[in-house]
């Protein structure tokens, strides 16, 4: 019989990788695969027993299987990237440059050689950067590459706006533009919650503070956990993405994609809000800023900038 279900190529096995496996399967995306280096087969085999052995109690018909052959991950359909350091506390995103772009070097060749069909997601620090690597050495159709980060930056925001308020998370609507950095842009003058702009239900310190904790978010739970970085959330962000594709949803989500022309920024992949569908990103949707609002935007984009000068290919 034609083997007609997604097939989802997971690259590292980690943290995230592993809560992407288990989220694929629960929202039965299609079968993944859970790719590691040799060094970490048992861990990568171990979760997928794992969640297969979850499958039976829930009864859901996708299947994880281990792997540390690239030729298991051939034909995917969407290929998520978190093979990569995570920081730990006092380390900003962008020392993990080196460690991280020898890791990708090896992934976006065999990505290139194995998967060219695939919607690729990066998810691995320092994310514009990397994504920006990735898609060079891959060669990838632009609208085929995307980094996860505003998703996440922006359901932290959300997050922190309903914790505020004391409101339902569902009637917050918010977005974060700009690199994954400390200068991302959450945009205030755009939110609302059930409708009504947040800058007349929140006082303008205590705005500035959420802004301030949305901006250092990955690095509280850094803090945190101490070993490690943010998974749950990030992993969830990433599902998102990968489900609009799969589903053609056409959802408009904050992602890195690259740019060209828009937001008059041309040749770096960064945060903006794009609608991804089953053409991967589809569209990339400029949104109206004020002068203030663009020289914030402007300066986190010179952050990515200075980073991606220090790519090496
Ligand atoms: N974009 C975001 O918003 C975001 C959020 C959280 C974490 N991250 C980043 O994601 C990355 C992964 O985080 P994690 O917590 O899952 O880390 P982790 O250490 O738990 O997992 C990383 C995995 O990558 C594997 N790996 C290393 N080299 C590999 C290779 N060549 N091929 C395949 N796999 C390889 C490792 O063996 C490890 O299992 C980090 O770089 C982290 O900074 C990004
Ligand atoms: O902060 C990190 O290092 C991980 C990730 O980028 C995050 O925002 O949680």
């Amino acid at each position: 019989m034609a083997h007609t279900k997604k097939k989802i190529g997971l690259i590292g096995g980690g943290q995230i990788g592993g809560n992407l496996a288990l989220l694929a399967v629960q929202k039965q995306l299609g079968d993944v695969v859970l790719y590691d280096i040799p060094v970490a087969e048992g861990l990568v085999k171990g979760k997928a027993l794992d969640i297969n052995q979850l499958s039976a109690v829930d009864g859901y018909d996708c299947r994880v299987t281990g792997s540390t052959d690239w030729k298991d991950v051939a034909g995917s359909d969407v290929v998520i990237i978190t093979a990569g350091v995570p920081r730990k506390p006092g380390m900003s995103r962008e020392d993990l440059l080196d460690v991280n772009l020898k890791i990708m070097r090896d992934v976006a060749a065999n990505i290139k050689q194995h998967c060219p069909n695939a919607f690729v997601i990066n998810v691995a620090n320092p994310l514009d950067a990397m994504v920006f690597a990735l898609h060079k050495i891959a060669g990838l159709p632009k609208n085929m590459v995307v980094g996860m980060a505003g998703v996440l930056d922006t359901s932290r925001f959300k997050c922190f706006i309903a914790e505020a308020l004391g409101c339902s998370i569902r009637d917050v609507e918010a977005l974060v533009l700009g690199g994954h950095g400390d200068d991302m842009v959450p945009l205030v003058r755009h939110s609302t919650v059930g409708g009504v702009p947040l800058t007349q239900l929140i006082p303008a310190d205590k705005l500035n503070a959420i802004i301030e904790r949305t901006r250092k978010g990955g690095a509280e739970l850094v803090n945190l956990y101490k070993t490690g970085s943010a998974y749950f959330a990030p992993a969830s962000s990433s599902i998102a993405m990968a489900e609009s594709y799969l589903l053609d949803r056409k959802r408009v989500l904050p992602a890195a994609a690259l740019l060209e022309g828009q937001y008059g920024m041309n040749g770096y992949f960064f945060g903006v809000p794009t609608q991804i569908g089953a053409g991967g990103v589809e569209k990339i949707i400029e949104v109206q800023l004020n002068d203030a609002e663009k020289a914030e935007l402007n300066k986190s984009f010179e952050s990515v900038k200075k980073t991606v000068g220090e790519v090496k290919l």
